[in-house]
């Protein structure tokens, strides 16, 4: 059995990032920018003012001053002429300071009367112009690889870049196999239950940016994996889900393995995820995941998601843990790294974190309380409330 690390360095040599396409900016929310973009223009592109007021020369900002307002400047209509000692002109927000201007004078701060305005006693230091290329100028650049958000679009959209070059989403198949399941909606006979892992790694999956095929469930037959699998061999990755322990109906590993897939591991130091497979089959990744619920999940969290990042070109796909303060003593810990169920709660400095008293890999219910995997290490020994502990947020 090898280890997590070991493991996780083996399930990301087995992916490629995926190729380049472009899209609109409409559509680019959640995918990975795959070349750098330089902004084609400067923003603001003028000397903008970030008051509503009146634009005035520095040498007229007294108390008690009186100006003549020669124009009016807009956002969107400037105002072409120039401002001389004793004029002023009426200013909006965002609009174009007009030449000779050297501040904005706020309209709270000033009297008016017909085309006079006269300067109240408030003198502020601040002069309410924002400088043009005070945010970015043409040819700044926005780094690749860099998943994009709604942040990004909005600073995209303000240089001026209408499209970006993204990686084409992976695309991950799923398989879940076994006769005792049946899809959500049937009624399950009474040796059956309702296939639930899928769903979850296929949304998972498509939280990371890739596009989820979910395929019909195999049998425990050669005949009906063959077929199954059939249907994704044009995928970047084939997920399949269950039979991959030594059960007499666990097939997957044999089946994958007459199809020609070169197997990169079976069987991990982990818990739960002891029986995960993982392989290569012509250009189709594979994981083969355990059909405990939990461990699917939970192999899904540490080896597929990096493994989608990874094909997504993102640097640094490996899970990041993090560090919080164990709020309860947990047991000394066995031969496997224990990725345990657990809560995580923010705290004043350090987050508190407690694990989940019912760490059975079955349990979907548990699963669906915790918001961190606690990490516990191989023969970790037992720890106390207080300790600093390693987790990874899921
Ligand atoms: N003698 C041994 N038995 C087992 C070992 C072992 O080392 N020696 N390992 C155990 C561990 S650890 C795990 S995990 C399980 C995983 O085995 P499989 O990957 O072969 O999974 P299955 O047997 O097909 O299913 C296990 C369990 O999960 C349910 N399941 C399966 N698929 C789904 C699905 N899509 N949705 C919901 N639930 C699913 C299935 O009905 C079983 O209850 O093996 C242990 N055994
Ligand atoms: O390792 Mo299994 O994955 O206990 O649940």
């Amino acid at each position: 059995m090898i280890q997590v690390q070991e493991a996780l360095e083996r399930v990301l040599s087995l992916v490629n990032p995926t190729g380049i396409e472009s899209v609109p900016l409409r559509q680019a929310a959640g995918r990975v920018l795959a070349e750098p973009v330089s902004a084609r223009l400067t923003q603001p592109p003028f000397a903008a003012s970030a008051m509503d007021g009146y634009a005035i020369r520095e040498g007229d900002h007294h108390a008690g001053r009186v100006l003549t307002v020669i124009g009016e400047a807009a956002a969107g209509r400037g105002y072409y002429g120039t401002i001389s000692a004793g004029q002023a002109v009426r200013i909006f927000t965002g609009a174009p300071v007009p030449e000779g201007g050297e501040r904005v004078v706020l309209q709270e701060d000033v009297a008016r009367e017909g085309d006079r305005i006269t300067l109240g006693p408030r003198l502020e230091e601040g002069r309410h112009i924002r400088a043009a290329g005070q945010d970015f100028a043409a040819g700044d650049r926005i780094d690749a690889p860099r998943r994009i958000g709604h942040k990004d679009i909005a600073l995209l959209a303000a240089m001026n870049v209408p499209e970006v070059s993204v990686r084409r989403r992976p695309v991950v198949a799923f398989l879940s196999t076994g006769d005792e399941l049946v899809m959500p909606g049937e009624e399950p006979g009474p040796d059956q239950i309702v296939a639930s892992n899928a769903l979850a790694l296929a949304a998972l999956a498509e939280a990371e940016g890739a596009e989820a095929r979910v395929l019909p469930i195999a049998k425990d037959t050669v005949a009906s994996l063959r077929f199954a699998l059939s249907l994704a061999e044009d995928a970047d990755m084939i997920v399949t889900i269950g039979g991959a322990s030594v059960g007499d109906h666990d097939l997957v590993g044999k089946v994958l393995a007459e199809l020609g897939m070169e197997q990169a591991f079976w069987k991990i130091a982990m818990r739960p995820g002891k029986p995960l497979l993982a392989g290569r089959l012509g250009n189709t990744a594979i994981i083969g995941l355990p059909g405990n619920p939990v461990s699917s999940v939970v192999c899904g969290h540490i080896f597929m998601a990096p493994a989608i990042r990874a094909m997504l070109g993102l640097r640094d796909p490996a899970p990041v843990p993090m560090r919080a303060t164990l709020a309860e003593r947990v047991d000394p810990n066995g031969p496997r790294a224990h990725y345990m169920r657990a809560v995580v709660t923010p705290r004043d400095g350090m987050p508190e974190i407690r694990a989940l008293p019912r760490q059975d890999s079955a349990l979907l219910s548990v699963l669906a309380q915790a918001n961190a995997l606690l990490i516990r290490p191989v023969g970790d020994p037992a720890r106390a409330s207080g300790e600093t502990v390693d987790y990874i947020p899921i």
